[in-house]
């Protein structure tokens, strides 16, 4: 759930809309009463996106793997780049890095894919390197957590899943609730697997984003032997959350009046109960005033680490501080125009 807040001066922010998932909520806020009943990103953390047709050369990518398998009996040097990754109850798959398998230009197509959407919808500015990996016939990741990763994870299938002739492969990802089991406890309910884990099937050019934090795994595969017919995906880890400037301002014209803005934001966010999580907003910088006229959430996976003093207070505590100091910030101006400012907030 995204909801936006604007400044009295009440700019939209048509341009970043456009790069921007769409909202679902607005607040008009005035004077210097800046709307505060209204101003979080509303509802739950959110910890999975699903973008699905993510890539305009996925069938490109897949016809260059299919090519490589083409011929079985066939010896080439090109063949031998699999790794047979096996630890043992954890993960079975076979990987290779995309960099070095797929041709320069077609891998650099996806890399200038995954990090445009890195930096304009997560505020990240970096990926891991890129894994290629198949799964056959007894292939699976276990139940893990990648947290030193980075905040987001991220799939693309290569898949053909509408014809596949396995069973199994979809990611698994443990639901918030089970890891809070206790609190919405209730004795006469039984669950299952669709209860505690959301399945999310690998559809050929779907792009799953998800928050590495939370146990997840793949289903294991079970029916084909065939690369050619293998549950297929690229996957990694988007990184470096720190602030991207698009538009007019360049980031060193605007990096002194952030960091005025930020300084008090920081030191009234370390007085809160602990948090761990990423929030990402976009602030749009008005070219003739150089004031905050919008301010977007883009992601929120912020959990309030539990046994602090408020408990339940500390997500909206954050996000109004975040909304007070950022909507309040005033950058240079710039005839050139409007600034947008994608700026992510990691805690730890
Ligand atoms: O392939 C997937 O669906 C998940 C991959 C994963 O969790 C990982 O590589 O760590
Ligand atoms: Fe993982």
């Amino acid at each position: 759930m995204r909801h936006r807040w604007r400044t009295q001066a009440g700019v939209a922010a048509e341009t970043a809309a456009s790069v921007a998932e769409p909202t679902t909520e607005e607040a008009t806020v005035s004077g210097d009463d800046q709307g505060e009943e209204d101003v979080g990103s509303g509802g739950d953390p959110e910890h999975l996106i699903i973008e699905d047709e993510f890539l305009d050369s996925a069938e490109e990518l897949r016809e260059h793997f299919d090519s490589r398998f083409a011929e079985p009996r066939q010896i080439r040097m090109d063949r031998f780049v699999w790794d047979y990754w096996h630890v043992p109850n954890q993960y079975t798959l076979i990987r290779t890095p995309a960099e070095d398998f797929f041709p320069r230009t077609l891998y650099e197509s996806l890399e200038d894919a995954l990090l445009s959407y890195g930096e304009n919808k997560l505020g990240c500015r970096s990926i891991s390197p890129v894994w290629l990996s198949y799964y056959v016939d007894g292939c699976s990741q276990e139940l893990h957590a990648d947290n030193p990763h980075g905040p987001w994870a991220f799939v693309l299938s290569l898949t053909d899943w509408e014809r596949r002739r396995f069973s199994g492969g979809e990611t698994m990802i443990l639901q918030p609730h089970v890891l809070d089991y206790w609190r919405g406890f209730e004795a006469r309910r039984g669950m299952e697997l669709e209860d505690l884990v959301t399945q999310v099937e690998p559809d050929f050019n779907r792009l799953t984003v998800f928050d590495p934090r939370l146990p997840h795994g793949v289903r294991p595969v079970r029916g084909t032997q065939d690369p050619r017919e293998a549950r297929l995906v690229l996957h990694g880890w988007f990184t470096e959350p720190t602030p991207f400037f698009t538009g007019a301002l360049e980031e060193h014209e605007a990096v002194a009046s952030l960091n005025a803005a930020l300084e008090p934001l920081f030191e009234e966010v370390a007085t809160f109960s602990p948090s761990t999580g990423t929030t990402t907003v976009r602030l749009t910088i008005s070219g003739s005033t150089g004031a905050v006229t919008d301010l977007e959430w883009l992601t929120d996976t912020l959990i309030e680490v539990p046994g602090g003093d408020e408990p339940g207070a500390v997500r909206d505590q954050v996000q109004r501080t975040i909304v007070r100091h950022l909507g309040g910030a005033t950058f240079p101006t710039s005839d050139k125009g409007d600034t947008y400012l994608t700026m992510p907030f990691v805690f730890d």
